[in-house]
C-alpha cells in the first residue's frame, strides 16, 4: 500500500480560549477526522487542531493508527525528500506543524524564542519550553479575525501616554517623561518593562479606572479601543494584557482569506475567530498576560525586538501558485522562512483542478465541501469537510468537486 497521498487523524487541543463544542471548527473537524474516538463535549472548549508530527500531539494514519513520524523514518527519503532531510537535518518529522485554531476568548500576550533563545530556554526550563525550535508563525483568517500583532507606532504610545492618565500614572511621570521627550525602542523596552513589573495594587486601581472611562465616555479613548478595553477586562478582569497589549499592542482585524506572519521574538496575541495557523516545528510560547499559564515576563522583557510597525506592515499578501491549474483559484501565502508555504486551493462551482508535485511533504486539511482527491487512478480518496491528509514529496494530484471546496496545504520544499 503506498502512502504517497493517506488520509492522517490530527489531534485538538482543549485550552480554555477555545469555542465550546460544535461552535468550534476544531471540534467539528477533529470529529469529522476520527469520528469514533472524537465525540464533542458541548462544554469542552477545542482550541486547536494539530497536524504534524509534534510529539506532544501525533498526526496518525486514517489506514492503520501508525504515527505518520514511524512512516517516515520508515523511509525518510521518499517521505521527506533527500533535500529537506539535509536542510532541516530531519529523519523522522515535519519541519512544520500545522494547526487550525478557533478562539473564543484572547490567547496569552506572548511572543516565541528565535533559535539560540529557545536552545538556552529549553536546557535552563525543560518542563515550560518543550523543545529547542524556534516558532515563527503565519496565520490565515477563514473567519473574520482579531489579534493583538506588534508594538504600536511609537507616535501612538507617545499620545496615549499624553491622553491616557491611567497609562502614565502606572509607569509614574519620570518613565513617561523620558519616554515623551525621546520615543525610541530603548525607552519603549523601558515602558514595556515598568508596565510589566507595576504592582498589583496600582494595577488594580489604574485599570478600574480606565474601564470606567471606557464605559462611561467610550469617545475618550476610541470606539474600537474602548470595545476591546471592556471585552478582554469581561474576560481577564484587571489584567495587565489591557495596559500591555490594548494600549501597546497593535490591533490587527484579517478579512477571511487575510494573512499575517510574526517573527520570532514579536509580541502579539489572537483574540477572537477561526484560523489555519503554521509554524515552524514548536511548542515553545513565552507569555506574559491574559492567561492562566505559566508567564515567564523577564523572559519576554528581555527578548523582543522592540520593532513597531503600522498594522498593515504586518499583513502578508498571496501570490500565484505556477503548479496549479484547473476549476480553481491557488492562492500561495509565502512568508520569509524556510520552514513552510501554505496554499490555499479554492473552488466556488463544481470543477477539476491538478496540482504539479512539490519537492517536499505536505499536509493538507479541508475546511469546507466534498469531493474527491488522487494521485492515481487506483488510490482516489473522498474528500470532506475537517478531513486531512499527508501528501509525499513530488506526488501529482487531482482534486475534483461538485460543489464549492476549500482546502489549506501546508507544506516545505527545499
Ligand atoms: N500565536 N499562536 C500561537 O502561538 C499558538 O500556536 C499557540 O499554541 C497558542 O498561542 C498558545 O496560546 P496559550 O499559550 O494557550 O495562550
Ligand atoms: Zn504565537
Amino acid at each position: 500500500m503506498s502512502n504517497d497521498l493517506v488520509r492522517v487523524i490530527g489531534g485538538p487541543q482543549n485550552y480554555a480560549w477555545g469555542k465550546l463544542g460544535s461552535n468550534s471548527s476544531v471540534a467539528r473537524f477533529a470529529h469529522a477526522s476520527d469520528p469514533q474516538n472524537v465525540i464533542i463535549d458541548e462544554s469542552l472548549p477545542y482550541a486547536e487542531y494539530w497536524m504534524g508530527t509534534h510529539p506532544k500531539v501525533p498526526t496518525t494514519l486514517s489506514t492503520n493508527g501508525e504515527k505518520l513520524s514511524d512512516l517516515i523514518s520508515s523511509n525518510p527519503e521518499k517521505y521527506l525528500s533527500k533535500s529537506i532531510m539535509e536542510k532541516f537535518n530531519l529523519k523522522n518529522s515535519l519541519p512544520f506543524l500545522f494547526k487550525v485554531l478557533s478562539i473564543e476568548k484572547v490567547l496569552s500576550i506572548q511572543s516565541h524564542p528565535d533559535k539560540k533563545l529557545a536552545e538556552q530556554l529549553r536546557l535552563k526550563d525543560p518542563e515550560h519550553y518543550p523543545d529547542d525550535n524556534h516558532k515563527p508563525e503565519m496565520a490565515i483568517a477563514i473567519t473574520d479575525f482579531e489579534a493583538f500583532c506588534g508594538f504600536k507606532p511609537l507616535e501612538t504610545i507617545k499620545d496615549h501616554l499624553l491622553n491616557i492618565k491611567e497609562f502614565s500614572s502606572l509607569i509614574g511621570d519620570e518613565t513617561t517623561q523620558i519616554f515623551i521627550n525621546n520615543p525610541s525602542k530603548e525607552n519603549l523596552k523601558l515602558v514595556f518593562s515598568k508596565v510589566m513589573n507595576s504592582n498589583d495594587d496600582d494595577l488594580i486601581k489604574y485599570s478600574n479606572s480606565l474601564v470606567l472611562k471606557a464605559k462611561e465616555n467610550p469617545s475618550l479613548y476610541g470606539e474600537t479601543l474602548s470595545d476591546l478595553i471592556l471585552r478582554l477586562n469581561d474576560q481577564f478582569p484587571n489584567d495587565i494584557g489591557l495596559f500591555c497589549g490594548c494600549l501597546m499592542l497593535n490591533h490587527c482585524i484579517l478579512k477571511t482569506g487575510e494573512a499575517m506572519f510574526l517573527q520570532a521574538c514579536e509580541p502579539h496575541a489572537y483574540i477572537s475567530g477561526d484560523i489555519i495557523e503554521c509554524m515552524a516545528a514548536s511548542d515553545n510560547v513565552i507569555r506574559s498576560g491574559f492567561t492562566p499559564k505559566f508567564k515567564d515576563v523577564e523572559t519576554l522583557i528581555s527578548s523582543l525586538t522592540y520593532s513597531t510597525n503600522n498594522v498593515d506592515e504586518q499583513k502578508l499578501n498571496p501570490a500565484n501558485f505556477e503548479r496549479g491549474n484547473g476549476d480553481a483559484i491557488f492562492n500561495l501565502y509565502d512568508p520569509p522562512i524556510d520552514e513552510f508555504s501554505v496554499l490555499q486551493v479554492k473552488f466556488d462551482k463544481k470543477g477539476k483542478a491538478n496540482c504539479k508535485g512539490i519537492n517536499g511533504p505536505s499536509i493538507i486539511i479541508v475546511t469546507e465541501g466534498n469531493g474527491i482527491i488522487s494521485n492515481n487512478d487506483e488510490n482516489k480518496l473522498d474528500v470532506f469537510t475537517g478531513a486531512v491528509f499527508f501528501v509525499a514529496p513530488n506526488v501529482e494530484l487531482n482534486i475534483e468537486t461538485n460543489d464549492s471546496l476549500v482546502l489549506y496545504r501546508a507544506y516545505c520544499e527545499a
